[in-house]
C-alpha cells in the first residue's frame, strides 16, 4: 500500500446544497463543515432526511455543492469540472452501496475484482498483496469465487477490500450493513476498522448501532445542519 500523505482524508467547509425541482427548492445541507480523518471510521448519523446521503455524495465527488468547499486527499474538488472530479474520484475515492451485489461485477472472481479495482485506480498492486488482502478479510479460500458464490457478508467484505486497494484517501459507505445479519455486519465492520489503520478514512452513514459501536468519531446532522 502507498503511504498516506498528512492531512485529513476529506473535509468540507460551509457547504450548502439545495435540490431544485420544477416547483420547489429543498435545502439539504446548510453551512455544513466536517473533517474526515485518515485511519479512522467516521459515522454520519441523523434522522431520515437530515442530509446524510447528500453529504456523502459531496464527499464522494458524485455531486457538487452550491457553495462552500470540498477537499479530498488534499485537493479541492468543488471547483473542478465533471471530468476533473471523475479523475480525482477514480484515484482517491471509493463508494460502497448498501446492497453488496451492487458493488461487484457478477462475472469476475474475487481476485479479479481486486485486480480491476487496482487497475482502475491506476496503481499497480502485486498479486501477493491482493491475496494478502483477501486473507486478512477471511476470504483467502474464496479467491476464485464469483459474487453469486459468496454470501452477502463475504460480498460486502470483498467490496471493502476493493474500496481500499491502491490506497485511496477516502472510502464512502452509505448504510453498508443495512442488508446484513448481525454476524455478517460485525465482520464487515471489523474489516473496515482493521483496514482504516492503513491510513484510509472511512465515512459511513448509518442508523445501525453496530456501526456506531465501532466508529472513531461522529458527524451528527439535523435538518441539514451539524447538530
Ligand atoms: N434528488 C433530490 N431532489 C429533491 N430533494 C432531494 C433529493 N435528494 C434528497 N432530497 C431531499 O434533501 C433532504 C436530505 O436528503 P438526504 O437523502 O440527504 O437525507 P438522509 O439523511 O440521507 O435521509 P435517509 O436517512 O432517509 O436516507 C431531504 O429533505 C430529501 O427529501
Amino acid at each position: 500500500m502507498t503511504s498516506a500523505p498528512p492531512g485529513p482524508a476529506a473535509s468540507c467547509e460551509r457547504v450548502v446544497k439545495t435540490y431544485r425541482t420544477a416547483t420547489e427548492s429543498v435545502p439539504a445541507l446548510t453551512e455544513v463543515s466536517v473533517q474526515i480523518p485518515r485511519g479512522r471510521v467516521t459515522c454520519v448519523v441523523g434522522p431520515s432526511g437530515s442530509g446524510k446521503s447528500s453529504l456523502l455524495r459531496l464527499l464522494a465527488c458524485i455531486d457538487s455543492p452550491d457553495s462552500g468547499t470540498v477537499t479530498v486527499g488534499g485537493q479541492r474538488v468543488d471547483d473542478l469540472g465533471a471530468r476533473g472530479r471523475r479523475r480525482l474520484r477514480r484515484r482517491q475515492v471509493s463508494y460502497l452501496f448498501q446492497r453488496p451485489g451492487e458493488n461487484l461485477l457478477p462475472y469476475l472472481t474475487a481476485t479479479e475484482q481486486l485486480r480491476l479495482a487496482a487497475d482502475l485506480r491506476g496503481v499497480p498492486v502485486p498479486a501477493d498483496e491482493l491475496l494478502d488482502l483477501l486473507d486478512r478479510l477471511g476470504l483467502a479460500d474464496r479467491a476464485g469465487h464469483r459474487p453469486a458464490q459468496l454470501s452477502g457478508g463475504e460480498q460486502q467484505r470483498l467490496a471493502v477490500a476493493c474500496g481500499v486497494v491502491g490506497g485511496p484517501a477516502l472510502v464512502v459507505a452509505d448504510e453498508p450493513t443495512a442488508e446484513l445479519d448481525t454476524a455478517a455486519a460485525v465482520r464487515v465492520l471489523e474489516a473496515m476498522e482493521s483496514l482504516a489503520a492503513g491510513g484510509v478514512g472511512f465515512v459511513v452513514s448509518s442508523h445501525d448501532p453496530r456501526v456506531m459501536a465501532i466508529a472513531d468519531g461522529f458527524v451528527r446532522l439535523d435538518q441539514g445542519r451539524t447538530a
